[in-house]
């Protein structure tokens, strides 16, 4: 491949000088170094190679003459810079430690993704990236997340600047909130469509990769343009940049911006929430991007003969997307650590295992957590009573009578009441449930099906709901009040993934005593614990292979238990009630991802 350079990752330093507290050196004292105007080599680990001792904290000076014309507005800045690092991090000074819930090291953080809850959601791209940046930013660092402005948003206040990137002019829109800098990006013509976020009823949009480069390079121009309320970020800052959509960010990071010495400090971590969509076009679209033209390579996918099905891809080559991400991106991160596993394997690598295989040394798996505010049994306003522990029996009854009433099923106490929420795709198996139906509804229970997507698939659910009208009902729609009734709602949780990155649906079930049953994937296998009969552990069933036999058969044991052990079942909702599903266990451990991050030289410079 051509065009692009990859730095070779090293060993952290262990000379001495480097074990004291260091801060990366300011380009002024770069460009004050005769080791780097002699040799340009300074973005590595030691004092020598752009670090210097953290004496008087890192503060204000973001200048140099080297950059380019572009961002001279940065150089000419005289306000102190805001980055956070400044504060110091939140020590005990009586016992040295960091204080419980808070960072050891504050990070100037920019999430960019293509959709956050509650402004836009299509699934769990959208929760993730609505909930995770603001339990970063109770930890302690200063949080900034961009997206795309989809229509308007109400509270949302136009910043005073347009530029242009790509040939068109963009604004942005901000709003301070749950300690998180919100940002939208608006160009009207690229993202306020009718249509949904990613497409109409006429198929996906044509200009995806453009929308979306977009959407990446505004997002690497936010830190080093805006004037926020904080201040500017500044370059000192870690780039998430979420699945294909962002993944140009990564891109461009390493391709437009390190080779002027711009964000040199900086560091892109990418983060897969589904290898599947990888943002495959035609070769001929690079030039749209703006790439330099050396930079093809970084871009560049071939398909064996077997795997080539997009009509565009002549011969097999196309752009693909997620793979600039993958080989530019500093580290990459996915959303548990079983398909951090998986996506390692040709079953689970979508075609990309080999490059994520040479990248695993630089490839983490961290659990989803939930919003603790919008997922609580306790405090939901879209359920008919609220519950948590103690409340919990009579709670979970009187939200399966009112869902039972909604839909018209008979309103029954005693019989199990099956829930499935998800997109209607090969991904969540929602095939399988239709599959096992006809055996399921033999049996005295009660079926609640809540999708949108594949047109087969959704026919399928207005034939459960035809077939058997008395104890099925298939919903056909995207509708977020009826997904928190079904999980407060239902006794049991349906969740036949053929591959689960993570799954939120389960988590949700867990906080709120609905009892899940996985095929044990992914992160369904990281989260959900079998049921062990003998001994009163776990908080599910897991089944595997994914196959209609071990299906049914974990469907029959949960059947069972539900009829013949009440205690049992009772005991098992608890366990999944008390699990702790917060965002904080899994900030911390994405704040030492970002330590490691930081810490190694830029991976592709
Ligand atoms: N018809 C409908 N009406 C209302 N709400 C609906 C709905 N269909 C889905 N939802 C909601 O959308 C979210 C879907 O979450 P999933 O974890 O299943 O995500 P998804 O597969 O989209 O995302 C990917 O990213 C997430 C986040 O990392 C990973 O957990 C996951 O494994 C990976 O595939 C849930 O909040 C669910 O309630």
């Amino acid at each position: 491949m051509s065009g692009w350079q990859v730095v070779v990752h090293r060993a952290p330093c262990t000379t001495p000088v480097c074990s004291t507290s260091y801060r990366p050196a300011t380009l002024s004292e770069r460009a004050a170094c005769p080791q780097q105007r002699q040799r340009n080599l300074h973005s590595g680990l030691c004092r020598h190679r752009g670090y210097a001792p953290d004496l008087a904290g890192c503060g204000a000076e973001q200048s140099s003459s080297s950059f380019v014309a572009r961002v001279s507005s940065l150089e000419q800045s005289t306000s102190p810079s805001p980055n956070v690092h400044a504060e110091g991090p939140d020590i005990d000074p009586s016992t040295g430690q960091a204080i419980p819930g808070k960072a050891k090291t504050r990070f100037n953080i920019v999430f960019v993704s293509s959709e956050v809850a509650p402004w836009s959601k299509t699934g769990g791209l959208g929760d993730v990236c609505g909930s995770l940046p603001p339990a970063l930013a109770a930890r302690g660092h200063r949080v900034m997340v961009i997206a795309p402005m989809y229509k308007e948003y109400k509270g949302t206040k136009a910043l005073d600047l347009e530029i242009e990137i790509l040939g068109t002019p963009i604004s942005y829109y901000h709003l301070h909130e749950r300690g998180v800098d919100w940002l939208f990006v608006d160009n009207p013509g690229c993202f306020q469509r009718p249509g949904g976020l990613y497409g109409d009823t006429a198929g996906t949009y044509g200009d995806n990769q453009y929308r979306f480069a977009l959407l990446s390079q505004a997002a690497l121009e936010a830190p080093l343009q805006l004037q926020l309320p904080g201040g500017r970020y500044g370059e000192d800052c870690l780039f998430i940049a979420n699945d294909w959509h962002a993944s140009m960010t990564a891109v461009y990071l390493a391709g437009k911006y390190r080779p002027h010495g711009v964000y040199s400090d900086a560091r892109c971590i990418l983060a897969i929430h589904n290898l599947r969509h990888q943002g495959v076009f035609p070769p001929g679209t690079f030039k749209t991007l703006g790439l330099p033209g050396n930079w093809y390579g970084s871009l560049e996918w071939q398909y064996p003969p077997h795997q080539r099905q997009g009509a565009y891809e002549e011969e097999g080559r196309a752009i693909n997307t997620l793979k600039g991400g993958i080989i530019t991106s500093d580290r990459v991160c996915t959303v548990s650590p079983g398909y951090a596993w998986e996506i390692q394997t040709p079953e689970g690598g979508w075609g990309l295992e080999g490059l994520l295989r040479s990248r695993a040394y630089a490839l983490n798996g961290v659990l989803n957590g939930i919003d603790d505010e919008e997922w609580n049994p306790q405090s939901d306003p879209h359920i008919d009573t609220q519950y948590n522990g103690s409340t919990f029996s009579r709670g979970k009854a009187a939200n399966k009578a009112a869902l039972q009433r909604e839909l018209g099923l008979p309103e029954r106490p005693d019989v199990p009441l099956f829930g499935f929420i998800g997109r209607l795709d090969y991904q969540k198996g929602a095939d399988l449930i239709l599959a096992a139906a006809p055996w399921l509804l033999a049996q005295d229970v009660q079926l609640i099906c809540l999708g949108t997507g594949e047109s087969g698939l959704e026919g399928g659910m207005r034939w459960l709901e035809n077939t058997y009208p008395d104890k099925a009902r298939g919903w056909v729609g995207f509708n977020v009040p009826m997904s928190h009734k079904i999980t407060a709602g239902c006794d049991l949780q349906l969740m036949p993934s053929r591959f689960e990155p993570c799954g939120l649906n389960q988590l949700y079930a867990m906080r709120y005593g609905t009892v899940p049953v996985a095929h044990a994937t992914g992160g369904l296998r990281d989260t959900v614990l079998p049921f062990n009969p003998w001994d009163g552990t776990g908080t599910g069933w897991t089944f595997s292979p994914c196959t209609q036999e071990a299906f049914t058969s974990a469907l029959a044991n949960a059947l069972q238990t539900f009829h013949a052990h009440p205690d049992s079942f009772h005991a098992l909702q608890q366990r999944g009630l008390r699990r702790d599903s917060s965002w904080n266990k899994a900030a911390a451990e994405y704040e030492q991802i970002f330590e490691w991050a930081k810490f190694d030289r830029p991976y592709c410079s």
